[in-house]
């Protein structure tokens, strides 16, 4: 538990309403206050860290000069949300961060009407904050009423296609609309890409004082003070190469830049906005992400996540580690592999790091591409590589996948183009929760016609895959494996091509046959020791391959087992989908056999720990043992008893 910092004024918020009454000088205090709580709360649930100590005053001079919740602020991505909601009624709570039953570690309608919309996945916030906007002047009913929209996007999401087709939309819409993009000059890692540039040059020759407001409009929307140095801003944006903002081609006055930290900018410009915005304005804040603690301004992704920490030191405490991560093994496999085959490259959206392509990227700098938040263009781009005569491995998280999927089937499969998808975190990812489990990519990986789906069972297995990935050049290829570390097996030095759609037995058993797709297969193998203490024994098998399925082993297993049960850290829709219907085809079903396919329940499940989370899925070893039995029609009575 860490020494809770004195926080005088901050004691004294229960909702925003209460900032209301302080003067601007005790605004100061209470975004320092404000601070210190942050540090403190993180540093005992761990969680996004950076982003939130960057917006502190952010926060504070928005809720101190709107009206939340009848103005919707909305935050991009919404990891860092947390001083937000210390100010809107959650302080309480807010050491349960991103726990069981717990605050969600993202914003969450169901959690606070200060929460006006759900975000975790980037650059959302435009489009939804847009759609406050119209729903207001439509006269749409709002419990909390209809304010202004105002949308919080970071630059790293604003690299995103979705806010430029946002932005258009609203330009042409010319709704009052206020985008505030909170330029830290960080995504998680250094953010890269042409817009990122062009945001450093629109602030690059004038110093905070000399606030820039090119457009004419939104120079009188500026407090007195301001004027002045605006319209010389203005004189010199007209010599800038760029001719004017990009924000205000797209149909935005555009404020900026303000020192993000300094409220006495913050809050004038806000209040005189508040006052008299009438289109669309985007008003640029500069800032600094991990502001005010030192430990986390210092890290290369300046405090982005973290785990617990000591306040002091800022020393994390992480769990001894006991095996490699499958983001590490897919990493370094890969380097192993792109030394043998020039071909061989890789795309990453903005998630170097997470996706372990930082490896590749230190030994093959011009072969690994960080696209930025672009998952779509992510994909397209891998398939023109793949056009041209490259091997890419396009690494994205499951969860963000998804916003590739038209990509993925127009771009990729269609054409039979040989893009190798390594997709990490697959299943559910713990802390993050619902936002980034990882579903549903079975399913809509293995519905594509000519794309073969794999699923490593553990860490060995994933380096044998990302060989065979490397050796597939007939069409696309996918690979998934989850977050953390592997289980701890003796590891090849080397990876070697699996046959494509072989499946492999692991135990041998008779009654039983439980069939896993992916690293469930380790809870199916506690399951059947369990059994076998029962008198029951199983099979245990790995299928290895959701497309193509190892048909022989599949209706092998069916013929010579009483039950077949497939297992999988999916959503329905899956490999046991693919199973149940291969069973269909060839009749088995008409023999009798009991078929079950335990699945990710049809429901999203919050944040807890990995473990947890199965448990609550049904997908652990107790409920492995428990489906058999009751598939059996055996009676479950405790073993100890
Ligand atoms: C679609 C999508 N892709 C990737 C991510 C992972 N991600 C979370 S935060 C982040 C960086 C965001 O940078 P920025 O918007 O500048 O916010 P900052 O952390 O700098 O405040 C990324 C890439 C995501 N949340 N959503
Ligand atoms: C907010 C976000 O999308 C990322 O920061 C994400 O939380 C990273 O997850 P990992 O910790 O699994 O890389
Ligand atoms: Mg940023």
């Amino acid at each position: 538990m860490s020494d809770r910092p004195d926080t005088p004024l901050l004691d004294r918020v229960r909702t925003p309403a209460d900032l209301k009454g302080f003067s601007d000088a005790e605004l100061h205090q209470v975004a320092d206050e404000l601070r210190a709580e942050t540090i403190s709360a993180v540093s005992e649930t761990g969680g996004h860290l950076g982003a939130g100590l960057g917006v502190v005053e952010l926060t504070v001079a928005l809720h101190a000069v709107c009206d939340a919740p009848r103005d919707k602020i909305i935050w991009d991505v919404s990891h860092q949300c947390y001083p937000h909601k210390i100010l809107t009624g959650r302080r309480d709570r807010i050491r349960t961060l991103r726990q069981k039953d717990g605050l969600s570690g993202f914003t969450k309608r169901s959690e606070s009407p200060y929460d006006p919309f759900g975000a975790a996945h980037s650059s959302t916030s435009i489009s939804a904050a847009l759609g406050f906007a119209v729903a207001r002047d439509l006269g749409g009913a709002c419990e909390t009423g209809h304010g202004d929209a105002i949308a919080v996007i970071g630059d790293g999401a604003m690299s995103a296609g979705m806010a430029y087709e946002a932005m258009n939309n609203a330009g042409h819409l010319k709704k009052r609309l206020i985008v505030i993009l909170n330029d830290n000059e960080m995504s998680i890692a250094p953010p890269v890409g042409a817009l990122s540039s062009y945001l450093s040059r629109l602030y690059a020759e004038a110093p905070f004082q000399d606030l820039k407001a090119a457009a004419k409009g939104a120079v009188s929307f500026l407090p007195e003070p301001f004027r002045e140095g605006a319209k010389r801003a203005k004189d010199l944006l007209k010599g800038m190469a760029v001719g004017g903002t990009l924000f205000e081609a797209l149909g935005f006055s555009y404020l900026g830049p303000i020192d993000g930290h300094d409220l006495d900018s913050l809050l004038p410009v806000l209040r005189t906005v508040k006052a008299r915005a009438t289109g669309p304005i985007l008003i640029h804040v500069l800032t600094k992400k991990g502001k005010g603690y030192r430990p986390a301004e210092e890290r290369a992704d300046r405090g982005h996540a973290t785990a617990k920490f000591d306040v002091v030191s800022g020393t994390q405490v992480k769990a001894k580690s006991n095996a490699p991560s499958y983001t590490k093994i897919f990493g370094e496999t890969l380097v192993d592999l792109a030394e043998a085959d020039s071909r061989i490259c890789a795309v990453t959206a903005a998630m170097p790091d997470g996706t372990g392509l930082n490896l590749m990227a230190e030994r093959f700098p011009s072969r690994v591409f960080d696209v930025g938040i672009a998952e779509q263009h992510g994909v397209t781009f891998a398939a023109g590589l793949a056009a041209g005569g490259m091997r890419p491995f396009c690494a994205m998280y499951s969860t963000f996948l998804q916003r590739g999927y038209d990509q993925v089937v127009h771009d990729v499969a269609i054409q039979r183009l040989p893009v190798r998808f390594a997709i990490d975190r697959a299943g559910l990812v713990g802390a993050d929760g619902a936002t980034h489990a990882g579903s549903f990519d079975i399913g809509y990986m293995a519905s594509l016609p000519g794309v073969v789906v794999m699923a490593a069972a553990d860490e060995a297995e994933l380096r044998h895959m990302v060989a065979t990935a490397a050796a597939h050049d007939d069409g696309p290829i996918a690979f998934r494996y989850p977050r953390g570390e592997g289980v701890g097996v003796e590891m090849p030095e080397h990876g070697t091509p699996l046959e494509i759609g072989r499946g492999r037995v692991v135990r041998e058993g008779g009654r039983v046959a439980l069939l896993s797709f992916g690293t469930r297969l380790a809870e199916a193998l506690t399951a059947a020791e369990a059994l076998a203490a029962r008198g029951i024994e199983a099979t245990v098998a790995d299928a290895r391959f959701a497309k193509p399925l190892d048909r022989d082993l599949i209706l092998r297993l069916a013929r010579e087992h009483e039950a077949l049960i497939t297992l999988e850290e999916g959503a329905i829709g899956g490999f046991g989908s693919h199973v149940a219907q291969l069973l269909a085809e060839e009749g088995v079903f008409d023999t009798g056999l009991k078929f079950r396919s335990m699945v990710l329940p049809d429901s999203f499940i919050d944040q807890a720990s990995p473990s947890d989370m199965y448990a609550v899925a049904g997908l652990n070893s107790a409920e492995i043992e428990a489906k058999v039995l009751a598939t059996l029609g055996v009676a479950q009575v405790s073993r100890r008893a």
